[in-house]
């Protein structure tokens, strides 16, 4: 971490992460603390961790490589994104995939929006389908968030709609069948500097549903799309996050925990 330098007496030099917080704007403060309380109370040494993607995901590999440096502690990672991977090379952290260790003890990632069942929408920088098949490997997966996160009911701060990675050759079958089923529009989502659509990490396209009917039951909704020829995966995280960190305003984080009874087995999330 770099020092926070006093303006005003130059002399004061400290590594004290809440001085330092102060330099940073409310809500990077927010996805900090969230993260870094997470990382501390779900990571031990020997633990294989699963890392998601997104721009909260990077303070938890920040204070994951603090602890490796000063506590010692021993991990390897699994990342679910190229941003991930780059991440955990920059901070020197042991990788590895699910082909060498397909059991993770726990996965650390960011959301779009948490509901109050903890029941999630991912995918909004695109790596859905990398996420859920880690998640679904980790014995728990943990949400670290900022406040503008939390929810009552999915859809009432989150905007950009619930993504649906498709197989290109069937976006606009799927886009017109939806549309004729559900309320609310399934929008191609379109690249930024480059002509055309969103290409994800396996070769896909993204159908952002949006303006949908925020009462809708989840956990069938994302069977129902599940089973549609050509939908590959939905950024419907159901019953899969056992604990939500959220960073707030005033400083503090606010811990959202999923009861037993509410939860799916391991290795099931559709
Ligand atoms: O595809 C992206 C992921 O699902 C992210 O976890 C999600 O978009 C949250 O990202 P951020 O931490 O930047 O809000």
């Amino acid at each position: 971490m770099r020092p926070f330098i006093s303006k005003t007496c130059p002399l004061i030099a400290t590594f004290s992460p809440l001085l330092s917080q102060a330099s940073m704007t409310s809500l990077e403060a927010a996805k900090r603390l969230a993260a870094y309380q997470a990382v501390n109370q779900h990571i031990k040494s020997g633990y294989i961790v699963g890392i998601g993607s997104g721009s909260t995901v990077i303070y938890a590999v920040e204070r994951l490589a603090q602890r490796v440096a000063t506590e010692k502690v021993v991990v390897s990672c699994v990342p679910t994104s190229f941003q991930a991977r780059q991440l955990l090379v920059q901070n020197q952290l042991t990788l590895t995939d699910l082909d060498v260790t397909p059991n993770l003890d726990v996965c650390i990632d960011g959301a779009d929006e948490v509901d109050s069942n903890l029941d999630l929408i991912k995918g909004g920088g695109g790596c859905l389908l990398q996420e859920k098949i880690v998640a679904s490997c980790a014995r728990k997966l943990i949400i670290i968030a900022d406040y503008t996160k939390n929810s009552s009911q999915l859809g009432e701060q989150y905007k950009k709609g619930i993504p649906i990675e498709v197989a290109p050759m069937a976006y606009f079958p799927i886009k017109t069948r939806l549309e004729a089923k559900y309320q609310g529009q399934f929008m191609l989502r379109m690249a930024v500097n480059k002509a055309g659509p969103v290409v994800t990490h396996n070769g896909n396209f993204i159908l952002d549903w949006t303006n949908f009917d925020q009462t809708l039951e989840w956990k069938n909704v994302n069977q129902e799309l599940a089973l549609i020829p050509g939908v590959v995966e939905t950024g419907l995280f159901i019953q899969m996050a056992q604990e939500a960190y959220f960073g707030m305003p005033n400083g503090s984080v606010k811990v959202q925990k999923r009861s037993a009874a509410n939860s799916l087995p391991f290795f099931s999330s559709v």
